[in-house]
């Protein structure tokens, strides 16, 4: 396989690995790539490696350039294995102390996976290493997404290497912005919502200092997906928008899920109400919507209902799973209610709302629930329920 030169001297010796289905529980529909840059300099230099069964596909691409024993220094822009775990072979196939750049932070990370026996050193924030004609500097980003990530900025080609921001799980015959456009937008909105929306005020104050930096970026090289070439600065645009976590007002979500259909027949007559007082709201059911899907449209929604069945007394497993990971991502200025069908004891719409309100979301309904099938009363009932709540929207 080929390397594929994306600057003069410059190439993704990356791989793509088109089967990834989940990504540590992030639905992948469209694949991944793992993406590692070759800089041909008077030091040839590594930028980030690949998962590690990824490893032979990189080193055949960096063979197509040079021989990967003259590769002199490696950047380790990030310690998740997915960029990193190609690492001890690559190091041990160069045959010699190749020095492995990283952050602080990646230098106790790394180790922590790795042990002492690859040549890691830690650069300080700013900090500039020659490779000859070019010069790399490191900015530390922690938190995007993990303690140790940095970006490496390239400053004679003007080109910033963002390791996991601005990147996207997409696996396509695209590698550029300009060849997929719009397209791609919803899949770094997934990435966002997934990976970064709880690091989201972190990440706007590390924008502000990248802009006071006012660094002249031609081209942004994430270690997954497309390369922003055509309008970097769009992606850093609307990353800066993201960080607000501000809702679209009209936007509401019904996510649930049902064993016999009733609390589904709820969630559907909540989605009318909604819709009736004009919110642009659509039903989701967890078990055919996967988690991640869910919260990249939670993301920007203003208000999210979700319902969930009494089973022994407690939630339905999905309905808990959901939660679980919403929860993690920390999610604000979203207004919530709960609902549910039930038989007997009917805990789960109460348990909802505890775990909605333990997000600080803010409680404008109090838990619904309609016990076994909804009749027409309590059809209406729900329909009401959508409609209050649309008004609480206003
Ligand atoms: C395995 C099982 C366990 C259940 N446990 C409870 C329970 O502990 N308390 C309760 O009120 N209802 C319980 N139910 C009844 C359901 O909550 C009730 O049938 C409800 O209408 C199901 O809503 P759905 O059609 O949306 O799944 C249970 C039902 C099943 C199938």
């Amino acid at each position: 396989m080929k390397a594929l030169q994306i600057a003069e001297g410059i190439y993704d010796v990356g791989a793509t690995d088109w089967n990834v289905r989940d990504f540590h529980g992030y639905s992948t529909d469209k694949g991944s790539t793992y993406n590692a840059f070759l800089i041909i300099d008077e030091k040839i230099t590594l930028i980030d490696t690949v998962k590690e069964e990824f490893t032979e596909q990189m080193m055949e691409k960096i063979a197509s350039v040079i021989d990967p024993k003259k590769i002199d220094y490696i950047i380790s822009n990030h310690t998740e294995m997915d960029h990193s775990g190609a690492l001890p072979r690559v190091v041990h196939r160069i045959g010699k102390d190749t020095p492995v750049y990283c952050s602080k932070m990646g230098l106790k990370n790394l180790s922590a996976h790795f042990g002492n026996k690859i040549n890691f050193r830690a650069v300080a924030d700013g900090e500039e290493l020659s490779l000859g004609k070019r010069t790399l500097q490191f900015f530390e980003t922690r938190m995007i997404h993990w303690p140790d990530s940095m970006f490496s900025y390239l400053k004679e080609d003007k080109i910033l290497f963002s390791s996991d921001a601005f990147g996207q799980h997409y696996a396509g015959p695209e590698h550029f912005d300009d060849q997929i456009g719009e397209a791609i937008m919803p899949h770094a909105k997934k990435y966002f919502a997934n990976i970064l929306w709880l690091f989201a005020p972190m990440i706007k104050g590390l924008l502000t200092k990248l802009n006071g930096l006012n660094l002249p970026i031609e081209m942004i090289c994430p270690d997954h997906g497309i390369l922003w070439r055509d309008n970097p600065a769009k992606i850093v645009e609307t990353y800066a928008e993201w960080c607000e976590l501000q809702p679209q007002q009209n936007k509401a979500l019904v996510i649930y899920d049902s064993m016999w259909h009733s609390t589904e027949a709820m969630a559907d007559e909540i989605v009318a109400g909604l819709t009736a007082e004009g919110m642009v709201a659509k039903p989701m059911n967890l078990r055919h919507c996967h988690r991640s899907d869910v919260v990249t449209e939670a993301f920007d929604a203003k208000a999210i209902v979700v319902g969930s069945p009494t089973l022994n007394n407690g939630l339905f497993p999905t309905v808990a799973d959901f939660l679980t990971y919403l929860k993690g991502l920390k999610p604000k200025n979203k207004q919530a209610a709960a609902f549910g069908s039930y038989g007997w004891s009917g805990e789960a719409p109460k348990l909802v709302a505890e775990q909605l309100a333990g997000m600080d979301l803010e409680m404008v309904e109090d838990p619904l629930r309609v016990q076994y099938v909804p009749d027409q009363e309590g059809c209406e009932s729900c329909y009401e329920f959508g409609r209050r709540i649309a008004q609480a929207m206003k």
